[in-house]
């Protein structure tokens, strides 16, 4: 049975009273669907290339197309309702006596056989960091640096592992204009790095694919790096307007010598896997058709090693480079604020949201 007008009546309430932000990305669903609930097919003008937030309101009301009225109504009663029923949005995992209440929306993280896993889950957006993802990887990190586990283990969920920092973060942009945004972005950075400089148990990247961006620069902060045969590395900083964070620029040349990370993080230059192990970037490279097989049977073999050792041991190796490398961050995070400030950076960001919209 189709949605009735006071179905849709009581869903457009129940919005306003979800206990959680359900984020961007299904507020944009959720307006494009009453649009054309209410109105039908978009039919005002397209807002201008600046006009940031209306064009993304415009761009998600425009891809419904023709679908009917009564067909909007139904999809945003049923939108609305999911997001009602499931008080944690998008935990997809059941919760283990050893895991803290998760309730991420933009992760997965579970706790088993001695392994903590923080699974990116956007797949349809590559796995990009959005601002809320930011904060989600902090507070998950937190909580895995006090549970009982032996390893941390961050990973992608689908095809992608990270597509690294969500490009559409810096479109929203707040009253004190792009000033005040790079300043804002800058402390997140610097506080989401400091995370990983300070971890305390050992830190594993499982490399399920394509790794883009900042999520390709921490991986020198990691104690082991395991990748699929798929998998690839790529830093664009340069056409981004940008410049290296997660202290690639000193943990990069130190792990690979000074003109490999050049190639890397200022000519843009995209390893393989193979190329990747080869420069000490990954620790192994596993077939994909055996990636996951193999390396969860590593881990959790070394999962059963001392949990406490494990950190001791750690902490040993990182303690000779921990204010070293809080110097590199507070560092590279100034000079990125000056670049998301610059008109490189602002035309490398207005061109990929371009082609999104296929201008
Ligand atoms: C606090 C600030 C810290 C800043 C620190 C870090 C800097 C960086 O990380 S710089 C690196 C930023 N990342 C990129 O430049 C990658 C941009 N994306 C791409 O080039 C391509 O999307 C990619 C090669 C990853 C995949 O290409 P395709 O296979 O052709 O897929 P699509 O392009 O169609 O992507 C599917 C879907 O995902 C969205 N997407 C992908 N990556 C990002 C991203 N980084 N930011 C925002 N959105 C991203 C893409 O737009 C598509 O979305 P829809 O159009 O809505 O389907």
């Amino acid at each position: 049975m189709r949605a009735s007008q006071k179905d849709f009546e009581d869903a457009m309430n129940q919005v306003k009273l979800l206990k959680k932000d359900p984020g961007n990305e299904v507020k944009l669903k959720l307006y494009a669907l009453y649009k054309q609930a209410t109105e039908g097919p978009c039919n005002v003008p397209k807002p201008g290339v600046f006009d940031l937030v209306n064009k993304a309101k415009w761009d998600a009301w425009s891809t419904l197309g023709n679908l009917p009225k009564d067909s909007a109504r139904q999809n945003y009663v049923d939108l609305v309702s999911s997001l009602s029923s499931s008080p944690e949005p998008s935990s997809q995992v059941e919760p283990r006596a050893d895991e803290k209440p998760a309730g991420y929306e933009t992760l997965v993280v579970t706790s088993e056989d001695g392994i903590t896993k923080i699974m990116f889950n956007r797949p349809t957006k590559k796995n990009a960091i959005s601002t809320r993802m930011y904060e989600e990887i902090m507070l998950a990190l937190k909580a895995a640096s006090e549970d009982k586990s032996a390893l941390t283990v961050l990973t992608g969920i689908g095809d992608y592992y990270c597509s690294g920092n969500d490009l559409t973060n810096f479109t929203d942009i707040p009253p004190g204009g792009v000033e005040e945004k790079a300043k804002s972005s800058h402390i997140l950075l610097r506080n989401f790095v400091q995370c990983f400089i300070d971890f305390p148990k050992p830190l594993i990247a499982v490399v399920n694919g394509p790794a883009v961006g900042i999520s390709v620069t921490l991986l020198g902060l990691f104690d082991a790096v395991y990748a699929s045969d798929r998998a690839t590395f790529h830093t664009p900083f340069s056409a981004l307007g940008q410049s290296p964070e997660g202290c690639s620029s000193y943990t990069f040349p130190k792990i690979m010598g000074s003109a490999k990370a050049t190639e890397m993080l200022v000519f843009g230059k995209k390893l393989t896997a193979g190329e990747a192990c080869a420069q000490g970037l990954v620790t192994e490279v596993f077939p994909d058709s055996t990636f996951q097989r193999e390396v969860w049977t590593r881990l959790k073999a070394y999962a059963k090693l001392p949990a406490n050792t494990l950190r001791v041991s750690k902490n040993i190796i990182r303690s000779r480079e921990r204010e070293k490398l809080r110097a590199v961050n507070a560092e590279e995070c100034i000079t990125l604020e000056e670049r998301w400030q610059s008109e490189d950076c602002m035309n490398a960001i207005m061109n990929f949201l371009s082609r999104k919209a296929k201008l």
